[in-house]
């Protein structure tokens, strides 16, 4: 494939930015990556794990000259860091971002970039549980879906050329709007987060009753819900603490709808749950039907054909 960006700069090098490191060689689209973390341990294992082609010892200097600059840190941090880059900034760059909300992100970085720096946010659905910049891996994004969210006036060339890129790391790109974005993510990634958090903090405070019992017994479901709540917890603290509107509004649905499960069992009413069931159902296979399930083996070839 031919070179897409010549420098990009990636600032945070956890997971997702040590993941586009590796899908940005093994698809040869970038001639130089640099690339920074506020902490000195984490650039000390990036340059003993040959990460990146430069890692810096400022943020200024690893986006000096960068023609795209990918902001992968936690998303309450992504303000400060844009301030902190943004006089170090090329002209004609173009400035995105991996951030889990888009709206807070937005609000907080597009008021410290200069005239002339294209900004592009994006949101690439795919992750682990793990962190560092040690958890990358090249396959992360393959046939994942990554959102771009064009900005009034945005550089459509920018924007495309965005595309190509993520498209060249694995993923399916789509567009969306911030706020629409938000309320997207709260119901599909951010609200399932907090449940999977609650649950194992419910099933914690038994384990002290049934000693140990709920761990070693965990069937498949409350396994993946030990998995989602090991995620990193100031990168999920600041995403409802920016996703706030979003998140409560669907938990307030989440809550209504869990009381009206409760009663249903408390006052045996066996038709509001198999009614209930039934349609959560026909949810699942409608996804599998409409070839939309991302993890089916052939999901990519069968959108690729
Ligand atoms: N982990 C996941 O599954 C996904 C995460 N995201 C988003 O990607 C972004 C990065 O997440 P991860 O790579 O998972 O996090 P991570 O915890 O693995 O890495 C974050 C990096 O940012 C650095 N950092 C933190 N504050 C900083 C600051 N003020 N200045 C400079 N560096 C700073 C940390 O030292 C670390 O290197 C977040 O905004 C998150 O919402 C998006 C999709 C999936
Ligand atoms: O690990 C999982 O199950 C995830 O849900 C990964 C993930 C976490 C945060 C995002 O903004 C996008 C994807």
């Amino acid at each position: 494939m031919s070179i897409i960006y010549e420098r990009v700069a990636l600032i945070g090098l956890g997971l997702i930015a040590s993941s586009m490191a590796h899908a940005m060689r093994r698809a040869g689209v970038v001639g130089e990556i640099s690339g920074y973390a506020r902490s000195a341990e984490t650039r000390d294992v990036a340059r003993e794990i040959g990460l990146c082609d430069r890692v810096c010892d400022s943020a200024a200097e690893a986006v000096a000259g960068a023609d795209l600059v990918v902001l992968c840190v936690p998303v309450g941090a992504m303000g400060a860091v844009a301030a902190e880059i943004a006089p170090a900034l090329k002209p004609g760059a173009t400035v995105s971002d991996v951030g889990s909300v888009k709206r807070a992100v937005i609000d907080a970085v597009a008021p410290h970039l200069p005239e002339g720096v294209h900004f592009v946010p994006a949101h690439p659905l795919a992750g682990t549980e793990h962190s560092g910049p040690r958890s990358g891996f090249a396959e992360l994004f393959d046939n994942r879906w990554c959102l771009i969210v064009p900005q009034e006036g945005s550089d459509r060339a920018a924007v495309t050329r965005l595309e190509s890129y993520w498209q060249a790391l694995g993923a399916l790109t789509d567009e969306m709007e911030a706020d629409h974005h938000d309320l997207v993510l709260a119901v599909t990634s951010h609200a399932p987060h907090l449940i999977a958090y609650t649950m194992v903090g419910v099933a914690d405070d038994l384990r002290r009753v049934t000693d140990s019992e709920v761990i070693k017994y965990s069937a498949a479901g409350f396994r993946d819900f030990t998995r989602i709540a090991a995620s990193d917890p100031t990168m999920w603290r600041d995403v409802f603490l920016n996703n706030k509107d979003a998140t409560l509004e669907i938990l307030g649905r989440f809550t209504e709808e869990l009381f009206a499960l409760q009663r249903a069992i408390r006052i045996g009413d066996g038709d509001h749950l198999h009614a209930y069931f039934t349609r959560t159902r026909a949810i699942r296979r409608g996804i599998i039907e409409a070839g939309q399930d991302t993890d089916a083996p052939d999901f990519g070839r069968a959108r690729k054909a």
